[in-house]
């Protein structure tokens, strides 16, 4: 079987700074893989170098079987980005923005088919946004926000998904409902790789999970990877069911 995302021994330097160290990383189709680490580990390098964006020094990256630029142009890989990175003032509808991840399947004018309009209309439902189309993104909560970029990737019918920190400025409400959104994609074969330092996300919502820190430090199950000792050494907090405030920094 071919994996859905496969990273070999990437090395990333920015001038001096080395900010990904021979870190290597599959995951399989199907499967939600939660990529955790503290700020600066390399989580966002990391999926610039995945999304061909970024060329590693050293190393390299398979995306279902082709490199990282080749999937992207075939609209076969969706960005979800931190929502901090975006001018919430541009004049975008939520049916715009949507509508984006239409533009690799429609020719240079953009003029969107029947088709197009169908693939935005499902993946504003599949999301919950039908009612919110045509408001501004910018007038958007955090949540419904983080839930129009998902929309985006499902129109542009991206197989597999990379979300950087889908849980930050979300209620926690949102939280529950973008959870769900997400594993209802992975039930139905899609492959998600999700960057978060919310640890306590991580076991309702992830198959396995990788621990970064320029280099990969530990890699497994949630549980494993939460042990106590590696989350204390990686980010300097206890863990424990039983204090929740203390899963995160
Ligand atoms: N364009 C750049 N030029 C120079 N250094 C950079 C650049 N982008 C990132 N870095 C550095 O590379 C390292 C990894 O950064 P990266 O943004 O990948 O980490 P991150 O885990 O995504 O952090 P955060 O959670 O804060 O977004 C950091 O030391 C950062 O300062």
């Amino acid at each position: 079987m071919t994996s859905a995302i496969e990273v070999v021994d990437a090395t990333v330097h920015y001038g001096d700074v080395l900010a990904l160290d021979g870190v290597s990383l599959t995951v399989e189709p199907g499967r939600i893989c939660g990529l955790l680490g503290t700020n600066g580990s390399g989580k966002s390098t990391l999926f610039k170098t995945v999304l061909g964006l970024t060329r590693p020094d050293r190393g390299r990256v398979r995306l279902l079987g082709m490199d990282g630029a080749s999937a992207r142009r075939k609209g076969l890989v969706g960005y979800v980005p931190q929502t901090e990175q975006v001018d919430w003032d541009f004049p975008l509808s939520v049916h715009d923005v949507v509508m984006m991840g239409r533009y690799g399947h429609m020719g240079i004018r953009r003029r969107p088919r029947p088709a197009d309009r169908d693939a935005v209309a499902q993946a504003l439902a599949r999301t919950d946004l039908t009612d919110l189309a045509r408001r501004r993104i910018g007038a958007l909560s955090g949540g419904q926000r983080k839930r129009a970029f998902v929309a985006r990737a499902l129109a542009q019918g991206a197989d597999v998904l990379l979300l950087d920190e889908p849980f930050a400025g979300v209620d926690k409400r949102s939280e529950a409902t973008i959870t769900d959104l997400l594993r209802r994609l992975r039930d139905e074969g899609r492959t998600l790789l999700v960057s978060t330092h919310d640890l306590a996300q991580v076991p309702g919502l992830c198959d396995e999970a990788v621990l970064l820190q320029r280099r990969v430090i530990a890699r497994g199950t949630p549980a494993e990877v939460l042990h106590p000792e590696i989350v204390m050494e990686a980010f300097g907090v206890h863990v424990g069911e039983e204090s929740g405030s203390t899963w995160t920094r």
